[in-house]
């Protein structure tokens, strides 16, 4: 849905919103709560960049205004709700559809969400740079590689190139969060046999050593599967607790959310990468976190 299509009053209402310094989550939430498609995240989208916010107004985010959806005590409205009859969202030259929703954990299968140049772009921009992947202690807060997670990453700063400011402002605009919510994206590389066995996105907020993690940008709520290629056999992302199993796509993607109603962590959301029985599985993990998070840690 394009700025330029709407109704003049609504785009005032709109420019007025950006100016006087609110999220694009608060305008998003507050257009789809009066009813409008979730394809309007677009011109919500494209009037920020045509009106930015005034340089005087400290945005409701900054501080910590009521209005401002991600400070909620129930983060998960922060998040675009999606049917299986929420149609074509058109982002930028992307045409995404919806293939299945899940309501309890919210799960939504994206088709098309990245092109496939942007797939093997991201592919060649990793391969040279991967190091095994490690897992945080929840005991003693320190990454630590284990047998539970055997697959090869590296990592992109927000915006660190061209393609990944575009990306993650698409990320923005189809879930309703902003940009500045997203840890640097993450890359993952599965030779054969390697696998990522099931766990929590989430960091339990009684573990010791998930202190440090949630002092910087507080709980992870939401996670973006992005496929960057199929898999010849296995390697499915698996819900062992609701028996689903989504076997990697090129170009799809895979979102779910794990706070549910009242703010609780929802352990229905347990996930994990089956192991790659033949071939290889690249994807690019977006995990959305309930505050901004830093460009650069300190
Ligand atoms: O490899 C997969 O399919 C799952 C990856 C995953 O759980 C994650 O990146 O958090
Ligand atoms: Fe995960």
């Amino acid at each position: 849905m394009e700025f330029a299509e709407l109704e003049p009053e609504l785009q005032q209402w709109m420019r007025s919103a950006i100016k006087g310094g609110q999220s694009r989550a608060t305008v998003v939430d507050a257009l789809l709560k009066a009813g409008y498609q979730p394809a309007i995240a677009n011109a919500v989208e494209q009037c920020f960049h045509t009106h930015p916010p005034a340089d005087d107004s400290p945005s409701t985010d900054a501080k910590g205004g009521t209005a401002t959806v991600l400070s909620r005590q129930n983060p998960d409205t922060c998040f675009r709700t999606f049917n299986a009859g929420t149609g074509k969202i058109s982002l930028g030259a992307q045409q995404v559809d919806v293939r299945f929703t899940i309501k309890q954990p919210n799960i939504v299968l994206f088709a098309n969400f990245l092109a496939d140049w942007e797939c093997e772009a991201l592919v060649e921009m990793s391969r040279s740079h991967l190091t095994p992947s490690r897992v945080v202690n929840a005991q003693h807060g320190e990454f630590e590689l284990k047998s539970t997670r055997t697959s090869g990453g590296t990592h992109f700063a927000r915006g660190e190139t061209p393609l990944i400011a575009d990306i993650e402002a698409r990320i923005a605009r189809l879930l309703g969060v902003p940009d500045t919510h997203g840890e640097p994206l993450q890359i993952l590389h599965y030779p054969v046999s390697a696998e990522y066995r099931p766990h929590y996105d989430f960091f339990d907020p009684e573990k010791p050593g998930n202190q440090e993690v949630l002092a910087t940008g507080g709980q992870r709520i939401g996670t973006l599967i992005m496929y960057l290629s199929d898999v010849e056999s296995g390697g499915a992302t698996v819900f062992p607790n609701i028996g689903l199993e989504v076997q990697p796509q090129k170009g799809a993607a895979l979102f779910f959310s794990y706070i549910s109603e009242h703010g609780k962590l929802d352990f229905q959301s347990l996930h994990g990468g089956s192991p790659v029985l033949a071939g290889e599985k690249w994807i690019a993990s977006k995990w959305l976190r309930a505050s901004e998070y830093p460009m650069y840690l300190p």
